[in-house]
């Protein structure tokens, strides 16, 4: 295998790789152009005019969509799996991923659009880097852009594998999208409606892709992922590089939400009156106090059928402690 295809491994320990650029055998170019960050490009004869970015470690303990990508990389650089579209693999937080946290001192995905400029550090620094390296990757006019943000969740979730789309002014969410990951195994999709912060937010409304956040399961350490099967999204993934897609994916059975509202935690007064064993998903009964903060704040559940996604009442001040959504339709 080239030595490019190790790219986790030299991530890990902290190392460059002394050739930056490398050629397998049937002419695909790999490309380290920062820590973490490998750009694959095909042959021209073979390259079908897509560029997908996957990016995962944008939270360090998320490790089974790491292992994900470790692994179509491999297969890459030994010429195994033949792309037809330009990669672009992110790995997001590697002193994260070092140490097996979340983030260090910020979140970097709540630095994305602009956030980053606004605060300092380390991982302000790297929201930055990332957001340069996408736009770079996304700047031939005329390609579609596709962007999947790998992620693994804090908590068990009744919907083991969803997405979060994105939400951009004057923009409308794709059904073919949608069907591509209902073809990937993904159970749920939560439409946003308001401007974001995420990696995937960014590459949505600023570089103009279809850009998602995936949530594939329970975040374990490297090695520990075994409950987390991926295959379906691995297949999926392997269609898209090596543009043998398979033809007819449908929508059936993909379930629609909403984002009914953010809790927004404003103060260490923060108080969520759900378990740490709940799942995301969970139906909230219409009258549950579900949070109280600083000056008598309190959030009843109004709506009908509200289900709470990633409830978190250790988030900093100012950032989200919950989602509460609602079924929806397209
Ligand atoms: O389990 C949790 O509480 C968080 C899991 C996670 O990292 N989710 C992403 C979602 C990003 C998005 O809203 O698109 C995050 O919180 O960054
Ligand atoms: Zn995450």
């Amino acid at each position: 295998m080239l030595a490019l295809g190790k790219l986790l491994e030299l991530t890990l320990a902290g190392r460059e790789p002394t050739e930056k650029i490398q050629l397998t055998a049937d002419g695909t170019r790999l490309h380290w152009l920062a820590e973490g960050a490998l750009e694959v490009t095909p042959p021209v004869a073979r390259d079908n005019g897509r560029d997908l970015l996957l990016s995962a470690g944008i939270h360090g303990n998320e490790t089974a969509p790491i292992e994900l990508l470790d692994r179509l990389v491999h297969r890459i650089a030994r010429g195994e799996l033949k792309p037809a579209s330009r990669v672009l693999f992110l790995l997001g937080n590697p002193e994260a991923m070092r140490r097996g946290e979340r983030y260090l001192e910020q979140d970097i995905n709540r630095l994305f659009c602009g956030r980053h400029e606004e605060g300092s550090g380390n991982e302000a620094l790297r929201a930055s880097e990332l957001e340069r390296l996408a736009a770079a990757f996304f700047a031939r006019e005329g390609r579609p852009r596709l962007h999947y943000d790998l992620h693994t969740a804090i908590r068990g979730s009744k919907i083991e594998q969803f997405a979060l789309y994105p939400w951009a002014s004057g923009r409308e969410h794709s059904r073919d999208e949608l069907a591509r990951l209902r073809s990937a195994g993904i159970d749920a999709v939560l439409l946003q409606s308001k401007p974001g912060i995420t990696f995937s937010a960014y590459t949505y409304s600023q570089l103009g892709a279809e850009a998602f956040t995936l949530e594939l399961g329970k975040a374990r350490p490297f090695g520990q992922n075994q409950a987390v099967n991926l295959d379906r999204l691995e297949a999926m993934l392997q269609g898209v590089i090596s543009g043998q897609e398979a033809d007819g994916a449908q929508l059936d059975g993909l379930q629609l939400f909403a984002v009914s509202r953010e809790v927004i935690k404003h103060s260490d007064h923060f108080r969520l009156h759900l378990d740490d064993a709940v799942d995301n998903f969970t139906e909230l009964d219409h009258g549950f106090l579900l949070a109280e903060d600083i000056g008598g704040t309190r959030w009843i559940v109004e709506e009908q059928g509200a289900r709470i996604i990633f409830p978190n009442p250790r988030v900093k001040n100012g950032l989200r402690a919950g989602i509460l959504v609602i079924p929806t339709e397209l």
